[in-house]
C-alpha cells in the first residue's frame, strides 16, 4: 500500500501547486518514483506526469486532486466546492492503476487517477466567514458566494484560464442560489485585481471603522473587498 502525500495550500502569493497530478503514464513508471519507504513525493510524480495536451476542462476537484476536497466540516446548509482548470483530459476520462488499495493522506479509499493535469484551480463556498456578520446576532450571511485559492501554474498563465475558473465558479454560484459573489484580492496584486475587475467585479468600500473579517495572512497585507451581482441568465 502506498501513502502520498498529498495537499493544498495556496496564498495569493504562491507560484507553483503543490499536487500530484497524474497524466497518461502506464503503472509500471510510476511504481520507479516510489521510494522504499512507501512515499511518492507529489513534486516526482508531477515531473513523471508531463503535459499531453493543452485542451483545458473545468470541473469540480475529485478526491483524486486534492485531499482538501474531502473536508466535510461545513456549518449546517452551507456549500463548498473546488474547481480545477485540466489540460488533455474530459470530464470522464479516467484510467486506474490496477486494483491497488491507495490510501491518500490518511484516507483509506479505492480510487481512480485522472490522467488531465491540473492547471489552475479556485475555491467556492458560502461559509460567510470573510464576509461582514448581520444583525444583532451577528448572523452569517447568506446569498453571496465567497472566492479563494484562485491559482493558475506560471506556465500556463495568460491564457484564460483563471477566466474560464470564474465563469464556472459563478455558474456553480447561482446554481446554489446565491444573488451574488465576492473575494478578497491582495492590494499590491495588479495582475489579479485587473482579473477581476474585467469579469465586472467592483470594489467595495468598507465603511469606516468596521471591522469586517479579512483572509487570515500576514498583518501588513492589505486586501480589496471585490463583489459582483450575479444574473440567472448571464455569466461572463
Ligand atoms: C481571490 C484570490 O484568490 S486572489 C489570488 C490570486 N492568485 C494569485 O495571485 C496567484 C498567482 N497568480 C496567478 O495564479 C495568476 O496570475 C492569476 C490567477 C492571477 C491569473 O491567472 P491567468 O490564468 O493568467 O489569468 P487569465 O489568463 O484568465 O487573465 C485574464 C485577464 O486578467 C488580467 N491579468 C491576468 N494576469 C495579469 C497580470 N499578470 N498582469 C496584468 N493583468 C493580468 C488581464 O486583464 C487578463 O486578460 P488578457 O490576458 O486578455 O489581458
Amino acid at each position: 500500500m502506498w501513502t502520498i502525500p498529498l495537499g493544498i495550500s495556496v496564498s495569493p502569493n504562491f507560484n507553483k501547486l503543490p499536487l500530484f497530478y497524474p497524466s497518461r503514464s502506464p503503472q509500471s513508471s510510476l511504481s520507479h518514483h516510489i521510494s522504499k519507504s512507501g512515499i511518492c513525493k507529489a513534486s516526482q510524480v508531477v515531473e513523471i506526469f508531463p503535459l499531453v495536451s493543452p485542451e483545458i476542462v473545468v470541473r469540480e476537484a475529485r478526491i483524486e486532486d486534492c485531499w482538501e476536497v474531502a473536508e466535510t466540516h461545513l456549518p449546517n446548509g452551507c456549500r463548498r466546492t473546488c474547481l480545477v482548470a485540466v489540460t488533455g483530459a474530459s470530464e470522464d476520462d479516467t484510467f486506474f492503476i490496477g486494483d491497488e488499495d491507495l490510501k491518500i493522506a490518511g484516507f483509506g479509499a479505492k480510487i481512480s487517477l485522472n490522467k488531465g493535469y491540473v492547471a489552475g484551480i479556485l475555491t467556492l463556498d458560502t461559509v460567510a466567514d470573510f464576509l461582514p456578520r448581520k444583525g444583532p446576532l451577528r448572523q452569517r450571511r447568506t446569498g453571496i458566494a465567497y472566492v479563494s485559492n484562485v491559482a493558475v501554474r506560471e506556465r500556463f498563465r495568460r491564457k484564460g484560464i483563471a477566466k474560464k475558473l470564474i465563469a464556472k465558479a459563478e455558474a456553480q454560484a447561482i446554481s446554489w442560489g446565491c444573488r451574488s459573489i465576492a473575494l478578497h484580492c491582495d492590494l499590491n496584486n495588479p495582475g489579479a485585481t485587473n482579473l477581476y475587475r474585467n469579469q465586472g467585479f467592483k470594489s467595495i468600500k468598507v465603511p469606516e471603522g468596521a471591522k469586517w473579517p479579512q483572509p487570515r495572512t500576514s498583518p501588513d497585507m492589505q486586501f480589496n473587498f471585490m463583489m459582483k451581482i450575479l444574473h440567472k441568465n448571464r455569466t461572463s
